[in-house]
């Protein structure tokens, strides 16, 4: 019996497969346990539940006065504003979709970026998390949209996945690569993808222009329990894996003010300074990286 024919809790399959690795349970765990009121009150305003961060400018005067009431309820909706900008130049690279197609998103995470993507294809989409209250709260989410015949996450290894080789017409990252070996994530995403399909990767990335991981972004992977790749890695692992880059784009200037607009909320968490100053002294970069499967 397969993973998908057993029974189901809130549309997700009760049986929760267990961790690869002792590093795979604690990240799961970590997504669990995770409710920030950053990620959750920003999914409020529309429904749409992001883990990633935005990019744009900030619309000043929809923000409005600093000293109305309203003012934090705009601010929050310009983040959430912000990130699902992010989403929408993500799914800008995947290139034509058919509604024939299925889509995979890779660390899916609350499922946002997998119903942006059906809702603008009418495709199917297959999110993939190591949490199952991610999965569920995906899953829920799909039927409460009424579109949970087309939007569908698991818990599942994104590097070991059900999916049939060259099956699937795309399949992104959207900041979830940073908790894998490069070599493994890419492998898979060359298997299950068709030739001619397109991989799209937004992330933080070291520059090795900078010469070695900064205290900033060790300070970012200590926060998030991950392990921040450099550039350099990301190119080389997409070479050796059939991914040869179309675009690669550097999006640290479109970030910026995301996150100086964060840093004066009454959300912020603390990594605020670590992401300013990581993308000020160029240690850290936020690309998006578009590649054909040949
Ligand atoms: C920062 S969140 C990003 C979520 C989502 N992509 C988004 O943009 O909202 C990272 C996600 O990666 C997932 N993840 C990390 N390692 C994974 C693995 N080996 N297999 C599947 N998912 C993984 C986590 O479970 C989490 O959902
Ligand atoms: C760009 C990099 C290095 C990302 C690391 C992965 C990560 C944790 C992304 C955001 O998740 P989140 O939306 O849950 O984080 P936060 O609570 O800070 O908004
Ligand atoms: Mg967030």
């Amino acid at each position: 019996m397969t993973n998908t024919e057993l029974p189901t809790v809130n549309g997700t399959s009760a049986f929760v497969p267990a961790p690869a690795t002792p590093y795979q349970g604690d990240i799961a765990r970590y997504w669990n346990a995770e409710a920030r009121p950053v990620n959750l009150r920003l999914g409020d305003v529309d429904g749409l539940y992001h883990h990633h961060y935005g990019i744009g400018a900030v619309d000043h005067a929809a923000l409005g006065d600093v000293e109305d009431s309203e003012y934090e309820k705009k601010l929050i909706s310009e983040l959430h504003r912000l990130e699902s900008a992010q989403a929408e130049v993500l799914l800008d690279h995947l290139g034509p979709i058919s509604p024939e197609d299925t889509l995979v998103d890779a660390g899916c995470g609350r499922g946002g970026s997998s119903v942006m993507a059906h809702q603008r294809f009418g495709c199917k989409v297959e999110g993939v998390t190591l949490s199952s209250t991610q999965a569920e709260f995906g899953n829920r989410r799909a039927k409460e949209l009424e579109i949970d015949s087309h939007v569908r996450a698991q818990v599942c290894n994104m590097l070991d996945t059900p999916f049939e080789k060259g099956s699937i017409a795309g399949s992104w990252n959207n900041e979830s690569s940073m908790y894998v070996d490069l070599d493994d994530l890419f492998a898979e995403h060359s298997r299950f993808l068709k030739v001619g399909g397109r991989y799209v990767t937004i992330t933080g990335c070291w520059n090795p222009k900078y010469g070695q991981p900064s205290k900033w972004v060790s300070q970012i992977n200590a926060h998030f329990e991950c392990n921040i790749h450099s550039r350099r890695e990301y190119l080389k692992a997409m070479a050796d894996n059939r991914l040869v880059p179309q675009a690669v784009i550097d999006l640290t200037p479109d970030t910026l003010p995301y996150w100086e607009l964060r840093a004066t909320s009454s959300l912020v968490t603390g990594i605020e300074e670590a992401f300013i100053e990581s993308y000020k002294d160029g240690s850290f970069q936020y690309v998006l990286i578009a590649a054909d499967r040949v």
